[in-house]
């Protein structure tokens, strides 16, 4: 009904808000409306009572009228008084909520989503719909509340008051509201588009702010100072523009009310000297006073009311983002008749595989690949740059799946594992070692969450972690800084390896896993894990090749194709791609 009173809104954003939330908190929202109909009463008797004011001075009126009157005086602004600071409150509480609920709303559906969603999305407008967008939500609830509810009935008390004291004159005043109306609708066109275009400034200034923070040691050895506060500055003088003009059309409907309401005063008391039917307009003052008191307290009221369809839509926006956020179908869904891995030994195979990333070069990655990673046993993933191997490792992740054939694990296709069971099955050290923020031991737990003491240390150990980690101020317990900002690019590494180990899983995914360790550190690890990949299916990719001689099996991959494969000895007897770089390598 709501949105048929307000054509132009779009109705089923507008519906679907409403209906979502006020349900949630209909017990805020009843009594912040309770609160509004005592707001909206109390005013209208405090216009009403300026005739008994009057009329009570007068001298005919016996004393204790005027202690009659002046205790209701009193009693009419208390009850106001309260009511505004309880439909305050509630109507804070109820919105409040609702931010909350929106946020976790957003953030489980964003958690869900699978990295193609992530690759597709940027980072800076995430975070303005998590922010902003829930922000939205509750200033369009409040808007559309005290417009119809706290303002119309405000409105429509005071207007009872000025038709029951002065019926010709009221009449005279509803002529300025079609006037008023006409005025607004004009405002209204520009709105939706201005606030769209602050929206996506905000999250240019959230780009380069956080491309700032991340990039800064890059920003610093390129002297891009200058360049980064250029972008900040656009963005914001953006921003600025954009909240100027917002500004512009929702206070241009001040003077036009005020301009309005000067005139319909004027015209009103110039009207109360006329004379209609052989009688003069107005009949008494206290009526005129009470009239007039009500006209003029009508104006905040109906200015908002006026004014309410800029509001809103301004909301709307924000909450236009919520909902793309909130509805985009989830891009990795678990199957309904998902199972857990059964017992079994832990064979991955790739059975005619193809893949394409949405959003790349629209080149196919892979193609038609079939691969078998014995169980138990560590594969070594070789090949130029680009060739497809970390892409291995995703499907194998389950992180995308195949444009075409399938991953099976133990001959199980693993669209058919959940989710919880396919990660508990693997560990994975990456090239991008990602830390959490918190302290050395937490990142480390991450890996499995019941893990002691003891075995965190046991497995930091294992990592070649432990002595680095005992001489850092705090022990285990040192904060690692954002994104380990506060470790270097070895002792990140050995953190998620040593996470990886903790997590004890069957089969262990290594994609260049000792890239950023210098030599000596790289030969102890590189121990370390050949140690951890004894009986686990193992799959790793390495540029060096000493790291690939310790495999049982090489895959060479080229073009998203198997070009070679064997065991290391095998390969190295024939010219081939792998003998070629083997020997560049070593220089032979
Ligand atoms: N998220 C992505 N979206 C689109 N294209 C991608 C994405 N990730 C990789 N690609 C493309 O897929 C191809 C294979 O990339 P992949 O990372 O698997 O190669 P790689 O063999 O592991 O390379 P490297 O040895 O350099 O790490 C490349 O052409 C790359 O540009």
């Amino acid at each position: 009904m709501l949105a048929k009173l307000l054509p132009g809104i779009e109705e089923k954003l507008l519906y679907r808000l409403l209906s979502e939330n006020y349900q949630a908190q209909a017990k805020w929202y009843a009594l912040a409306i309770l609160s509004m109909f005592f707001v909206a009463g109390t005013t209208a008797a405090s216009a009403w009572i300026m005739k008994d004011i009057v009329q009570s001075l007068s001298p005919d009126e016996p004393a204790y009228k005027v202690y009659g009157v002046a205790m209701a005086v009193a009693a009419i602004f208390a009850v106001k008084g309260i009511a505004g600071y309880l439909q305050a409150v509630f109507l804070s509480i109820a919105g409040n909520r609702i931010i909350a609920s929106q946020q976790i709303k957003m953030f489980d559906r964003l958690i869900q989503q699978g990295v193609s969603y992530f690759g597709s999305k940027s980072s800076s407008d995430t975070l303005v719909s998590l922010t902003q967008a829930s922000q939205a939500a509750r200033a369009v609830l409040d808007t559309v509340l005290l417009s119809f509810v706290r303002d119309l009935f405000t409105l429509i008390g005071l207007g009872f008051v000025m038709f029951t004291q002065q019926p010709v004159l009221s009449a005279v005043s509803i002529v300025t509201i079609p006037v008023a109306l006409f005025g607004i609708k004009n405002l209204l066109k520009k709105v939706r588009d201005i606030v769209t275009r602050e929206m996506v400034s905000l999250s240019a200034i959230i780009k380069v702010a956080t491309e700032t923070s991340m990039g800064i040691r890059v920003i610093k050895a390129f002297a891009l100072e200058d360049h980064m506060a250029a972008r900040m500055n656009q963005a914001v003088t953006r921003v600025e523009k954009m909240s100027n003009s917002i500004a512009r059309l929702q206070a241009a409907t001040m003077p036009m009310m005020d301009v309005l309401s000067g005139l319909a005063i004027a015209a009103i008391l110039a009207m109360s000297a006329t004379t209609i039917f052989g009688g003069r307009v107005v009949t008494s003052q206290g009526q005129l006073l009470s009239f007039l008191t009500a006209l003029i307290m009508a104006y905040d009221p109906a200015r908002r009311l006026a004014s309410m369809r800029i509001g809103i839509e301004t909301g709307l926006v924000g909450v236009k983002m919520m909902y793309d956020l909130l509805d985009h179908p989830i891009t990795m869904l678990e199957s309904e008749n998902a199972k857990p891995l059964p017992e079994g030994p832990r064979q991955v195979a790739f059975r005619n595989v193809s893949f394409n990333y949405e959003g790349g070069n629209g080149e196919t990655v892979l193609k038609s690949l079939d691969l078998e990673f014995a169980a138990g046993k560590s594969t070594a993933l070789v090949g130029p740059s680009g060739s497809g191997k970390s892409t291995i490792l995703n499907l194998t992740m389950r992180l995308y799946d195949p444009t075409d054939g399938q991953v099976e694990i133990d001959g199980m296709d693993i669209r058919d594992v959940t989710f919880a069971s396919l990660r508990e099955n693997m560990a994975f050290v990456g090239q991008d070692t990602f830390l959490f923020a918190g302290s050395v031991k937490h990142n480390i737990g991450l890996g499995r969450a019941d893990a002691t003491d003891d075995e965190i240390i046991a497995a930091a150990k294992a990592a070649n972690a432990h002595d680095f980690i005992s001489k850092l101020p705090e022990g285990y317990e040192s904060d690692v800084g954002e994104n380990g900002g506060n470790l270097s690019g070895g002792q990140r590494q050995r953190l998620s390896i040593a996470r990886a180990i903790l997590r004890d899983a069957p089969i262990l995914l290594l994609d260049e896993a000792t890239s950023a360790l210098d030599a000596e550190s790289e030969a102890e690890i590189q121990k370390a894990l050949h140690d951890l990949s004894q009986g686990r299916t193992t799959i790793l990719i390495a540029h060096r090749l000493s790291s690939v001689m310790r495999a049982d099996q090489i895959i060479v991959v080229k073009d998203g194709e198997i070009l070679e494969q064997g065991t290391p000895a095998e390969l190295l007897k024939n010219e081939n791609f792998f003998k070629r770089s083997y020997d560049l390598q070593y220089d032979m």
